[in-house]
């Protein structure tokens, strides 16, 4: 065990060896991240880890202690996120969102915006229709793909269009032109903001800068997302002259803040674009990815599947079909879910922050400017705060105080603390609803020949952390699917 040197004053993190300029990055080759510095932090037995990547230095806290520390003793001080050069031509400097804002005055009052105005629970609930029918849609493609005889069907893909065209209907509305370039465009965004490029490795080298085709990606991306973006601002400026008592979808909301004007920071075209990408960032992916892990957990897991479809049905016993009334029923749709959550976090290491000031961390020194990652999944899969943690079992949740509204440091898929995530309720929903309907009108058989123990559960990080492989799987109609 060595400390990366950063002279004799401060007593920094543990650290394992590093090799000169790539410092700790060899140590992730191959590996997922959160995997790799899971294994890392308990060969070296280290709550908190100090890794050098590239230029980048980075601390890993991997306890429910050390997330304790960083997301509640010291929030404050880890409250703003690192912008890595490639985001930073995608973003300027004061037009970033919620996701990327820095802490202070702007980023408070966007972040007051989105929780008070745009996913508050009577916004959330104002988008019910829109999630029900999405539902229904998503309920009567599986039907139709197995109408003439059983046969697999990609629900990774059909879930995934499920999540995004809710999400966009509430984003910016369901009379959306073009649809398909918006969905494209914020897709091609996420997957370059997901990537650490040469030149965010090396943030001081030019050389990087030179032979990255990262620079040049970022900016076209810029440029189109820009044009896109002023068009759509247009439109809704126009459609709400000539539209006037429609509901209003999230877009709306934050123009007509504007227009309002009674801000301590004006909202700017620019901060609105931000937040939302920021919105369709945060909800689409995450509720997808979710939902695809619930599905695969309950396949491997029959005496579980059987459980919760015996739970739906009897609660909707002789219904057409699911709506958000039944949900607040579904005691144990919950408790899949807290699992799901539990052992497949989309965010396994939640989103970075960054320290604002040189601060001590379980007695280390964290210096300013490092950037720092909770490895939620790490701690909600050690043995020191669960039983069996590989297990699925939704039931450790039933008399269990523990849930992941950011106070209890060993469960935290939703982070903790002022930067948490701010659509709980939102993405929970879609979840809830969509769950449901899948398991109250089909059950579910793997292909022909498969066992349960043959399912690939391997991971691949994208934006989050998603099936490598799409999920396949045989629905047999129990209630069938009303047509509307
Ligand atoms: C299953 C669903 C979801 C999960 C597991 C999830 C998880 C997370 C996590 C782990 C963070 C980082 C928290 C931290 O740094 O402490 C986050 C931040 C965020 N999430 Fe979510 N999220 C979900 C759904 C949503 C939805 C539906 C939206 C909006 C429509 C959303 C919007 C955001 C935003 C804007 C942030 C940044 C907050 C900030 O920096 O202040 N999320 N989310």
């Amino acid at each position: 065990r060595r400390r990366c040197g950063d002279g004799p004053h401060l007593r920094l993190p543990p650290s394992p060896w590093a090799l000169p300029v790539i410092g700790h990055l060899h140590h992730l080759a191959g590996a997922l991240p959160h995997r790799a510095m899971r294994d890392l932090a308990s060969r070296h037995g280290a709550a908190l880890m100090l890794l050098r990547l590239g230029g980048l230095r980075v601390v890993v806290a991997s306890s429910a202690a050390a997330a304790e520390e960083v997301m509640r003793a010291r929030d404050l001080e880890f409250a703003t996120r690192p912008v890595t050069r490639m985001v930073r031509l995608a973003i300027p400097a004061g037009a970033e969102g919620v996701i990327f804002g820095p802490y202070g005055e702007r980023w408070r009052q966007t972040r007051k915006i989105c929780t008070v105005e745009l996913l508050s629970a009577r916004r959330v609930q104002s988008f019910r229709t829109i999630r029900e029918e999405e539902a229904r849609r998503l309920l009567r493609s599986v039907a139709a793909s197995s109408s003439s005889a059983p046969a697999p069907v990609n629900l990774s893909e059909l879930i995934t269009v499920y999540a995004a065209d809710s999400s966009v209907r509430a984003i910016v509305g369901s009379r959306l032109k073009d649809r398909d370039t918006f969905l494209a465009q914020l897709e091609r965004g996420l997957k370059l903001f997901a990537r650490l490029s040469l030149p965010d490795i090396f943030p001081s080298s030019r050389l990087a800068m030179l032979v990255s085709r990262m620079p040049g990606r970022m900016k076209r991306h810029r440029e189109e997302a820009e044009a896109y973006m002023d068009d759509l601002l247009r439109e809704h400026e126009e459609s709400r002259v000539a539209d006037g008592g429609k509901e209003e979808d999230l877009l709306d909301v934050l123009l007509r803040i504007q227009r309002e004007g009674d801000l301590q920071v004006p909202l700017t075209s620019d901060t609105i674009k931000s937040v939302v990408g920021d919105m369709f960032a945060g909800g689409s992916e995450t509720a997808a990815t979710t939902l695809q892990w619930i599905m695969a957990e309950l396949m491997r897991n029959p005496r579980v599947m059987e459980k919760a479809q015996d739970g739906v049905r009897r609660a909707l016993a002789g219904r057409q079909t699911v709506t958000e009334d039944d949900i607040g029923n579904l005691h144990y749709i919950h408790l899949v879910i807290k699992e799901a959550l539990r052992l497949h976090p989309p965010l396994p290491l939640l989103l970075p922050r960054e320290c604002r000031r040189t601060c001590q961390v379980l007695g280390y020194d964290v210096p300013v400017g490092t950037i720092v990652f909770v490895n939620a999944w790490a701690i909600a899969t050690d043995p020191r705060y669960w039983d069996k943690p590989e297990e699925f079992v939704p039931e450790r949740f039933e008399h269990s105080e523990i849930d992941f509204k950011g106070t209890d440091f060993e469960f935290l898929p939703f982070g903790a603390g002022r930067r948490m995530c701010p659509g709980m309720a939102f993405g929970l929903v879609h979840l809830e609803l969509a769950l449901a309907g899948l398991l109250y009108h089909f059950d579910w058989e793997l292909p022909l020949g498969m066992k349960a123990e043959d399912l690939d559960m391997t991971e691949e990080m994208g934006v989050t952390a998603r099936r490598l492989k799409d999920l396949r799987l045989v629905p047999v109609v129990r209630v069938p699917v009303p047509v509307d």
